[in-house]
């Protein structure tokens, strides 16, 4: 393909696809989203200064370069890559409804225990080994094309040679990170989320599938868990299918997986001890996180890096030295009644149970569950968390997670639909408390579905709330 932007290549200062963020020189990308249309404001951006508009044929451009294609944000994607080249040599995205953070951070982990400079990018920001921008995904999982190649060139200046990024469904779907070339990719599972966006499943998974049909490299390396007795293994074995009909290489990692096949799983108390065949030969890795969800993820993370060049015989080993992440059944807590106060970022109903199931081996007497359900998102998953809750659980308390636009008490009234039994205690602070005021000794807490966030989202605010913070307080209070 000749280059659309030859005419004007030297002079381009950017790129954009907010025409509140042209400078003089900018490419826009105009786009026609879920609430705005970007083509309405291409005369705006002409005005501040763009040079050339990248839209749909049909758009009216005047005063500056027409790149017309009927897929817009692709095209935009792919030359502003050329524009924000060179990026880290090694890149490792990561699909799934579930793990994806997990999975990109213990990639990074891993990559620096064998002495490279890598970087994870996703729900948690941007993190090296010399700390965490949290503004770095631009407050997404998946930030935009123009933010995403920017932080990962500024990255590759850095000196990073490996990045690991986490490549959501609404990502994937709108061609957040095309044209950066990706040398791995790995699909975690595929359960239910997002139908707000994607209406089926099946429109879910399709949007996940291109992650290895278009975008992973054609020489790249597809590294699928593989679980054939988990809830929707038949999409893992579609993506299977799918990257081997490409003509990748194929690593299948967990239960039935053939590259690292997870034979064997024990809780210990503070971790897990994992039985591993690879390559004919059997090890044993002690996993310092607890949770099968972990040692699924743990080992997705290992193959990404087994896929990248990573040795098996370093990097089975290496698992024992990983921390934990953050958000992720992270121990927040011992209230003074002696429970365990965990907080975990469970926010779909597969996750719910994955993070129950997590804690049940390390559970004496009751677990103690207390979640919500976001606003503005996937309705349906509501009764199913609701159901899920009170089947694993000893004692639930539903509360709100982030409304956001939504009327809070109409979002825990659909999850108490379907969960008799269950308590429902408005407000997360004093749900937080209740919950932590029940405990006795033998007993867990874990508060699910904010993990990390530092904010709660009411209407279009955002309030500062940090669930781990507010179970500190009320066992200091508890102790007082
Ligand atoms: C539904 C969705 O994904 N929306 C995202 C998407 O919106 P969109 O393309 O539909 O944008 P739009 O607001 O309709 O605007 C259309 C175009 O006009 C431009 N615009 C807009 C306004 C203006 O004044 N001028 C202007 O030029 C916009 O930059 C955009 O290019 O692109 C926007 C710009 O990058 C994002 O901010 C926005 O995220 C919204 C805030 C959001 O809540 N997204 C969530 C659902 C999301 O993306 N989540 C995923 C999944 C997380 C997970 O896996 O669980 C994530 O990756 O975080
Ligand atoms: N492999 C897994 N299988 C099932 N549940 C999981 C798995 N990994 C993580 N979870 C659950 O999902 C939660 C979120 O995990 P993580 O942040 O790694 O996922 P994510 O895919 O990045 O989520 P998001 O879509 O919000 O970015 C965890 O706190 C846990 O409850
Ligand atoms: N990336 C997810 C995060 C959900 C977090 C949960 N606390 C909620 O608000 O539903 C989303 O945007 O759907
Ligand atoms: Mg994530």
């Amino acid at each position: 393909m000749s280059d659309p932007l030859a005419s004007i290549r030297a002079r381009i200062t950017g790129f954009a696809i907010d025409h509140r963020k042209v400078a003089p020189g900018a490419v826009f990308g105009a786009f026609r989203g879920a609430r705005f249309d970007g083509e309405s404001v291409i005369a705006d951006a002409v005005k501040a200064g763009a040079i050339a508009v990248v839209a749909r044929p049909e758009a009216q451009v005047d005063g500056a370069l027409h790149i017309s294609d009927a897929e817009p944000r692709r095209l935009f994607a792919e030359l502003a890559a050329s524009f924000y080249a060179p990026f880290p040599a090694v890149t490792a995205a990561v699909t799934g409804t579930n793990g994806k953070t997990s999975s990109a951070e213990l990639s990074r982990q891993l990559w620096h225990l064998a002495g490279e400079r890598a970087a994870s990018l996703g729900t948690l920001g941007v993190i090296t080994s010399a700390g965490q921008d949290k503004a770095g995904s631009g407050g997404l999982t998946t930030p935009d094309i123009v933010t995403f190649l920017s932080n990962v060139h500024g990255l590759a200046m850095e000196g990073i040679s490996h990045l690991a990024f986490e490549a959501s469904s609404h990502g994937l779907a709108q061609y957040r990170t095309e044209g950066l070339p990706v040398t791995a990719a790995a699909f975690t599972n595929l359960t239910r989320d997002h139908l707000d966006y994607h209406e089926t499943m099946e429109a879910y998974f399709e949007a996940k599938l291109r992650l290895f049909t278009e975008v992973l490299d054609a020489n790249g390396t597809a590294v699928v868990w593989l679980d054939r007795g988990a809830a929707g293994a038949e999409y893992n074995e579609r993506v299977i299918a799918a990257a081997t009909a490409r003509g990748l290489t194929v690593l299948t990692v967990g239960p039935d997986g053939e590259a690292l096949k997870l034979v064997k799983r024990v809780p210990t108390l503070l971790g897990q001890t994992l039985t591993v065949e690879a390559g004919g030969a059997s090890h044993t890795v002690k996993l310092p996180l607890i949770g099968g969800y972990q040692a699924a993820n743990a080992l997705v993370a290992a193959g990404l890096v087994i896929a990248t060049g990573g040795d098996v015989a370093k990097t089975l080993p290496d698992l024992n030295r990983v921390s934990g992440v953050r958000g992720r059944l992270e121990r927040a807590v011992i209230t003074p009644s002696g429970a365990p106060v965990y907080v975990d970022y469970a926010h779909t109903p597969d996750a719910l149970e994955a993070a129950v199931a997590a804690l049940r081996p390390h559970t004496a007497n009751r677990l103690i569950l207390l979640f919500g359900c976001g606003g503005d998102r996937d309705k349906g998953k509501r009764p199913e968390m609701g159901a899920i809750a009170v089947r694993d659980a000893d004692v639930t308390i539903v509360t709100d997670d982030n409304p956001r636009t939504e009327d809070a008490a109409s979002i825990r009234a659909a999850i108490m639909a379907a969960a008799p039994g269950a308590t429902e205690v408005p407000g997360r602070a004093d749900a937080i408390r209740a919950a932590v005021a029940a405990a006795k000794a033998g007993d867990v807490v874990l508060l699910a579905g904010k993990g990390h966030e530092q904010g709660q989202i009411v209407g279009t605010d955002v309030l500062p709330f940090d669930d781990a913070d507010v179970a500190r307080e009320a066992a200091t209070e508890l102790q007082a």
